[in-house]
């Protein structure tokens, strides 16, 4: 190993938790590379949540300027909507941000970039050893952040079509004129509804039903919200794929659908595989890497962080891995996860589900109320959802949230800082809120808490 190639920390992947971390290590003084085989800003930046809300933007425009009528407001004249303008302000957006982060990064003092595919060799007592195509790294702290990617699916036939994941579907310039999507979860219900908005015709094989993680009535709610928009929501796993004339025909029990473009959604799988077999760190069934509350894996000197830990899927998650890393006094333990699907109206959600509440064994108070009869969402003519907050009743802690609705992705902010904070529910329900907004509700349904 020549010095020129020795390290004091390796960080593989320049996602959501690596750069900082990268960053970090170089300002404290150690000589650090960085390893990326794709783009600076994984999963997120180039593919993930910034260029779908991207996207989401244009398409919530397009909803708004075809609901003007019931606003009293026309526009008169033919409105177009492009959907190569939309994906290419995308694009202009996502590119200026991946320089402005690549920037950064060049200006660290003390840290070196490589990019490739790294394997790493872990070696007891260390120093580890990296493996790029043409050199070797070595290091006594390796840091991981190395992300996922869609997983797919064994279903016959898939693997003879041209199928899309998310990493195609926004690199087409044209859009598609019927998108079939195998999936509805999160990002099969977000890519539906913008792409509907655009103009294709959209048919989602849900599997179970869409958003199947949340209690059944909101994923019902979720469906009543994308059907009312003209989207197909065929229940049932898909069971086979083929092409087809008129471009791929997707099957689910006796129901088959052909689309031009197909979609897989059904889930995402750690990229640990990308390491090599040399790697020697515990791996869960589901191909998590196994973690303490410090991020430290089960070899002495490694430490996984972001997705590729189980502990998060969200970019939230992976970039506050990083911080707690570089703050010895915090951990993991005690995090509140909070998320939200970014369809229109959004879900915000944190904490227990309903159906979770019911089998954890505390007596639980529920507060509900539909946004139709939520003053603002009124006013705004944005009524549908609800908002649902749930309570332990000895405790008096506020234990899980849901609310789909107008700003559902801020407002459950809210009870997620409350829960993170400890605060007791008559906090919240004797504060004095400001009407009309979506947020006086909260307060307010505290007041009529009722036995779950
Ligand atoms: C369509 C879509 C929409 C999403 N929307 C949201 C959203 O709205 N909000 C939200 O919070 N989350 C969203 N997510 C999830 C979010 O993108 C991820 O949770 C987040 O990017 C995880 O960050 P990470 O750092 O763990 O991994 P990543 O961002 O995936 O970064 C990992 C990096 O490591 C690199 N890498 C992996 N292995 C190696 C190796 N061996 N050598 C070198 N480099 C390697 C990868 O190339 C990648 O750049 C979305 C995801 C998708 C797919
Ligand atoms: N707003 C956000 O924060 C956001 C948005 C998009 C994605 N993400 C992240 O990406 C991850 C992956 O999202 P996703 O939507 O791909 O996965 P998901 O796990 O949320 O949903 C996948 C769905 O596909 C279904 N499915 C599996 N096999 C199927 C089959 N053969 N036929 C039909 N349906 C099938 C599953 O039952 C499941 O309901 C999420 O867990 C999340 O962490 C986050």
């Amino acid at each position: 190993m020549s010095e020129r190639n020795e390290f004091e920390a390796i960080v593989i992947g320049a996602g959501q938790a690596g750069p900082g971390i990268a960053a970090a290590k170089a300002q404290q003084g150690k000589r650090t590379a960085l390893i990326e085989l794709d783009r600076v800003g994984g999963t997120c930046l180039n593919h993930g949540c910034k260029p779908t809300k991207a996207l989401r933007a244009s398409a919530v425009i397009a909803r708004h300027v075809q609901r003007g009528p019931e606003y009293g407001v026309h526009v008169d004249g033919t409105v177009r909507i492009e959907f190569g303008e939309a994906i290419r302000r995308v694009h202009t957006m996502i590119d200026t941000m991946r320089r402005s982060l690549q920037d950064w990064l060049d200006g660290v003092d003390g840290l070196e970039q490589f990019a490739g595919v790294a394997r790493l060799e872990t070696v007891p007592g260390g120093p580890h050893l990296v493996h790029l195509d043409t050199q070797t790294l070595s290091a006594p702290e390796v840091y991981l952040d190395l992300g996922g990617r869609a997983a797919v699916p064994p279903i016959p036939g898939l693997s003879e079509v041209d199928f899309l994941t998310e990493v195609e579907l926004l690199n087409l310039s044209d859009l598609p004129e019927h998108l079939v999507i195998v999936g509805g979860g999160y990002i099969g219900c977000e890519f539906a509804q913008i792409f509907r908005r655009f103009g294709s015709t959209v048919t989602i094989f849900a599997g179970e039903r869409v958003a199947a993680r949340e209690d059944a009535d909101i994923s019902e709610l979720v469906a009543g919200i994308l059907t009312d928009e003209g989207i197909r929501i065929v229940p049932g796993r898909t069971s086979s794929v083929a092409a087809h004339a008129d471009g791929v025909a997707v099957t689910a029990g006796e129901e088959t659908v052909v689309g031009s473009h197909v979609l897989v959604a059904t889930g995402r799988t750690s990229n640990v595989d990308l390491l090599g077999d040399a790697h020697g760190l515990a791996v869960n069934a589901r191909g998590f890497i196994e973690i303490d509350d410090r991020f430290a894996t089960s070899v002495p000197g490694v430490w996984a962080l972001g997705d590729v830990n189980g502990h998060g899927a969200f970019t939230h998650t992976a970039y506050q891995d990083s911080q707690i890393l570089l703050e010895p006094s915090r951990s993991l333990a005690g995090r509140v996860t909070t998320y939200a699907m970014f369809t229109d109206p959004p879900l915000g959600r944190v904490g227990m589900t309903v159906a979770e509440a019911r089998t954890s064994g505390r007596r639980v108070l529920k507060a509900e109320v539909p946004m139709s009869s939520v003053s603002r969402a009124i006013l705004d003519g944005e009524t549908e959802g609800v908002m649902r907050i749930l309570v332990d009743a000895d405790s008096e802690e506020i234990i899980g949230a849901t609310i789909l609705g107008l700003h559902g992705d801020d407002l459950i902010q809210i009870l997620s800082f409350a829960m993170q904070a400890g605060v007791r529910y008559p906090q919240i329900r004797d504060a004095l809120p400001i009407h009309p907004t979506m947020a006086e509700f909260i307060p307010s349904i505290l007041g009529s808490l009722q036995p779950l």
